[in-house]
């Protein structure tokens, strides 16, 4: 069931009916693969007269097979067996508390209906006791004696008729009377089980006696969701909604209601069903998934919990139906979901990226290749994590350079030294020049290739894109261009400045990805500064953690998509790391993305240069820095030698009050306190020999620090390893 109005990713098994198949992995397959060509028609060669569907064949309609499943939908597997059979044991134990409880209410109820019977009966019954059918003859002939008292023969037969009345009421009391003794005194010898027979066989029918038009003798039960979902409760938040027509005073069976074509069942942690909006209603499978909010409310559950996706014709659907799933407790908390590429060795590029898993713990996977991807939303929500899922699988293929900027230059990406060929740390106007010139070098490489691949025979490249073969063969890996914390750019730059890179990153985004460019960017505040519109819509996969209303999220997701259900707003500060995942004009998927903390992204780090090394495409920034060859050798180089070379990554001087502004922004806790004596200190501590302590930068003179200063402190081999 895709998501929240949610429409299933493109190519994508949405699980809603899980129960036909095992559960898989879900692709967001973005790159439509062409199908396979249809086989020819398959010619009949039995003979014509035994065809069971030919035209003539009266019986044809008949004999025709159903196209349905012969199982209902709760049988189809072991798994569905075994949760509904746990569902109906989960109600029928709910059912018994609740009704148990409520026995003595019951008994007292049954007994006043049954007293109300009692009274019913005993009316019914006097005409019969007072013998009434006696009473008209003696009243015709006291009229008679009245107009002819002198007639004897009336008289006596007045009299005649008057006792035949009065024994005939004795033998009647009489027999009731005994009937009632008999009974009081067979209740009271009899042994106590059966006194409660006997009892029950008395009220039982005397209480049906009692009972109005309106009695109810047990209470309307109605099980939480978790316990029971009927088809009832579905109609009811429709129509509350105003998706299914309502009519006051109308009985509920002269409504129009949906049709479920299966379920409601047990299905995972939650109940699954898929149906048809009625016809002539004039409502649509995208109006249910727009009315997601007022649905949840409806049935008494969270937003987050109601899982819809349209049904799409593939699929074998309709534009009315809908495939939902109500998860008992919100599907997105929980044990984190390790990452699977924290273990693994290697991976190609080329592979679907293993990125998390939905509500109900199918497994998604993006594939980067073709694609451009942007992550936003609040801060602290899990946006850089994520992010980093896809350009950490980008570090397990040698074939992979990454071009890697971090407008705030923190520890997220830090690690990233050890393999991106470039690296640009911070948002100061060093790492601004730094950015734009990456942006330069890349835009020459992405045309350099383009004139490449044209002049390939189309034998070799057929599609005037990259290929794994040709990737190889000419030595033109991947490229994976990763932007984080773009808004601090943005916000650091000229207007014109920011005018430029925003058309090199459309570039970039648009004509990158048939040149083997990857764009993998994000950025935190959703507004239009942040996120510019333009290059928002060139972006083919966007991701957005918690933002704070709809508006932010169609800012991060593009535009109107909220409407559709891609709503991030509905996400809380609790999802950490969930998020909706659009992958195309009508897909997407709330995805809570696998965990990779700083530490497992730093060991693929060390991973992806081993890789490269042995492969011979440890380039760039990487293959010069002296801290990450440090690392990588496993020798140690003074914390504070390698924190002032990540400072001064972009910068051959800086003054003194710089350099401490931006250890502090390296690591607050350690550095947050320095001060330039300190400073100072420690670096001759460290074997820092200064040439100068006065530098010049854009002709200002200050006291600062040489780049060339602090490498000199660096083991020799090093140097050495890293061609200095
Ligand atoms: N997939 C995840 N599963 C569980 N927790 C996560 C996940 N991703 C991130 N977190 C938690 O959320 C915290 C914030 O993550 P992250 O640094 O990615 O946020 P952010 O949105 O990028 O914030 P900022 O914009 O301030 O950099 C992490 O420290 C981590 O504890």
């Amino acid at each position: 069931m895709s998501e929240p109005a949610t429409d299933t990713p493109v190519g994508t098994v949405y699980r809603l009916d899980d129960h036909r198949e095992g559960r898989g992995a879900l692709v967001v397959d973005l790159a439509k693969t062409p199908t396979a060509p249809t086989a020819a028609p398959e010619v009949d060669e039995s003979p014509a007269g035994e065809a069971v569907d030919r035209p003539d064949n009266p019986l044809a309609d008949w004999l025709a097979l159903p196209d349905a499943d012969v199982l209902p939908a709760w049988a189809r597997s072991r798994a569905s067996v075994v949760a509904n059979v746990q569902a109906f044991g989960r109600l029928t134990w709910w059912h018994t508390r609740y009704h148990g409880l409520r026995t003595p209410k019951y008994l007292v109820k049954t007994v006043l209906l049954a007293a109300r019977g009692f009274f019913r009966a005993a009316a019914g019954l006097w005409p019969t006791l007072s013998a009434q059918d006696h009473t008209a003859a003696v009243k015709a002939l006291r009229a008679q004696v009245k107009a002819k008292p002198e007639d004897v023969d009336l008289a006596v037969r007045l009299q005649m008729a008057h006792y035949t009345r009065t024994q005939s009421r004795r033998w009647r009391f009489g027999a009731a009377a005994a009937a009632v003794t008999a009974a009081a005194i067979g209740i009271i010898l009899a042994p106590p089980l059966l006194q409660v027979g006997i009892a029950g066989a008395v009220v039982t029918p005397l209480a049906y006696l009692g009972r109005g038009k309106e009695t109810r003798l047990l209470d309307q039960a109605s099980p939480p969701l978790r316990v029971d979902m009927s088809a009832q409760q579905l109609n009811e938040a429709l129509r509350a909604a105003g998706l299914l027509k309502s009519g006051s005073g109308k009985d509920d069976s002269e409504l129009p209601k949906v049709s479920c074509t299966m379920g409601p069942v047990r299905d995972g942690r939650g109940w699954a069903v898929i149906f048809d909006m009625p016809r002539g209603g004039g409502k649509t499978a995208s109006d249910v998934l727009a009315k997601r909010e007022v649905i949840a409310q409806e049935l008494g559950v969270d937003e987050i919990q109601v899982i819809m996706s349209r049904v799409r014709a593939a699929k074998g659907g309709n534009a009315g139906r809908v495939s939902m799933w109500v998860a008992d407790d919100d599907p997105y908390l929980g044990p984190l979901n390790p990452s699977p590429l924290e273990k693994a060795e290697k991976f190609s590029i080329w592979d679907a990226v293993p990125f998390g898993q939905d509500a109900r713990g199918n497994r998604v996977a993006v594939p980067v290749m073709w694609q451009s991807m942007f992550f936003g939303g609040l801060p602290r929500r899990g946006k850089t994590f994520s992010q980093r899922l896809l350009t950490a699988a980008g570090l397990l293929d040698a074939y992979v350079r990454h071009y890697v900027a971090d407008g705030k230059g923190g520890a997220d990406w830090k690690a990233m030294k050890a393999v991106a060929h470039r690296l640009v740390m911070g948002a100061e106007d060093d790492a601004i020049e730094a950015l734009k010139a990456m942006l330069q070098e890349l835009l020459a490489e992405m045309e350099r290739r383009f004139a490449l691949l044209r002049d390939l025979p189309t034998s070799v490249c057929p599609e005037g894109k990259l290929t794994p073969e040709i990737m190889v063969k000419y030595n033109l890996p991947v490229i994976f261009v990763t932007i984080d914390e773009l808004q601090e750019y943005f916000t650091a730059m000229e207007r014109e400045d920011r005018e430029q890179v925003i058309n090199d990153l459309c570039r970039v985004a648009r004509r990158g990805p048939a040149a083997g460019f990857v764009s993998n960017f994000a950025s935190q505040r959703p507004d239009a500064e942040s996120v510019p519109p333009k290059l928002r819509e060139i972006i083919t996969i966007r991701y957005s953690t918690q933002v704070v209303d709809r508006t932010s999220s169609d800012m991060v997701l593009g535009k109107g998509k909220a409407a559709q259900g891609a709503d991030a707003s509905v996400l809380s500060e609790d999802h950490k790391g969930v998020g909706v995942l659009v992958t195309g004009p009508a897909s997407f998927v709330t995805v809570r993305a696998d965990y990779l903390d700083g530490t497992g992204f730093a060991a693929l780090c060390a991973r992806g240069r081993a890789l490269r090394e042995a492969a011979g495409q440890l380039t760039g920034d990487a293959a010069g820095d002296v801290t990450a060859a440090a690392d990588a050798a496993g020798l140690t180089v003074p914390a504070i030698v390698s924190d002032v070379l990540e400072v001064m990554r972009h910068a051959p001087r800086m003054f003194t009050t710089d350099l401490l502004a931006g250890l502090a922004n390296l690591d607050e806790d350690t550095y947050g306190d320095l001060n330039a004596e300190r400073l100072a200190a420690d670096l001759e501590a460290a074997g820092v020999k200064r040439t100068s302590k006065q530098v010049k930068i854009s002709g200002a003179n200050g006291a600062g620090y040489q780049r060339r200063d602090i490498e000199a402190a660096v083991p020799a081999e090093i140097l050495l390893s890293t061609g200095r």
